[in-house]
């Protein structure tokens, strides 16, 4: 139960409740992926069994979509709904103009285009998230498989140029097989310690034969909610640059935490 939980996953927790609160009856939502996301889902899915929530979900992934069906979310595709209300998705690193690193979990492609094709990004993340630089966490690239060595090497050469290499660029791997995305994609991880203009690398990485997307997502961001693993609540809006401070009392809410991970 609640009670149990790491620090980390009640910051998680407390923070996808409170995004949760801006999702209303006939929105179309966009469901992020990964870990917080996880929670999110879980969160409106209560939502809509316990208060009579009634909104259609756009899920980022299979993961996604198998979870906002088990915990009775009515699930369209981006092709049904096409054009979304509000997307709510976790992230990897974020910065003090909300851009942000995300595809940790492999998700970053329908996650740029669900979240571009929303009126509003909200990302939900507890503290360790915030950086004050983009990069310290691996930046991911979806490659098409067909000559994924050549596009690392064209990749790496870019980075040279930029002078942003860092370590440069790694396949992601699940056991001994190359990670497969949603859309039959491998992943490169660039280990680059500090992006300079992250601007500028979304720009230039999308220029590159083989490159399908990048994980860096630049301006696309209008919300952060901020969790912590007391409770507190951070939210800001970088549009109208206005900060809320909150805090969520944990409950005992068996249907939610009985099935912890993502
Ligand atoms: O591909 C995965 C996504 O971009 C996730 O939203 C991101 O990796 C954050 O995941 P988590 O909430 O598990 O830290």
């Amino acid at each position: 139960m609640a009670g149990e939980l790491s620090p980390i996953d009640k910051a998680k927790f407390v923070a996808a409740k409170r995004a949760a609160e801006f999702v209303e009856d006939g929105m179309r939502v966009g469901l992020g992926t990964g870990s917080t996301a996880a929670w999110l889902v879980r969160c409106l899915g209560e939502m809509v069994r316990e208060e009579g929530l009634k909104f259609r979900g756009v899920p980022t992934s299979t993961r996604t979509a198998e979870l906002a069906r088990e915990v009775g979310i009515e699930v369209v595709s981006l092709d049904e709904a096409r054009w979304l209300d509000l997307t709510i998705d976790g992230a990897d690193e974020f910065d003090a103009e909300l851009n942000l690193i995300k595809g940790g979990g492999g998700a970053l492609l329908q996650e740029k285009i669900v979240a571009t094709a929303s009126d509003q990004l909200l990302v939900i993340a507890d503290a360790a998230k915030e950086v004050e630089h983009l990069g310290a966490f691996p930046l991911p690239v979806e490659v098409i498989p067909f000559g994924w060595p050549t596009t690392q090497a064209l990749i790496e050469e870019t980075l040279v140029a930029m002078d942003v290499m860092g370590r440069g660029a790694t396949l992601r791997m699940t056991g001994d097989r190359p990670f497969i995305t949603d859309e039959g994609n491998h992943i490169l991880d660039l280990h680059l310690g500090r992006i300079g203009n992250a601007r500028q690398l979304a720009m230039v990485l999308n220029q590159i034969p083989g490159v399908v997307e990048n994980g860096l997502f630049i301006d696309i961001c209008d919300i952060v909610v901020i969790g912590y693993g007391d409770g507190r609540i951070e939210m800001r809006d970088i549009n109208s640059g206005t900060v809320e401070n909150d805090r969520l009392d944990f409950v005992e809410t068996d249907n939610l935490f009985s099935d912890l991970g993502d």
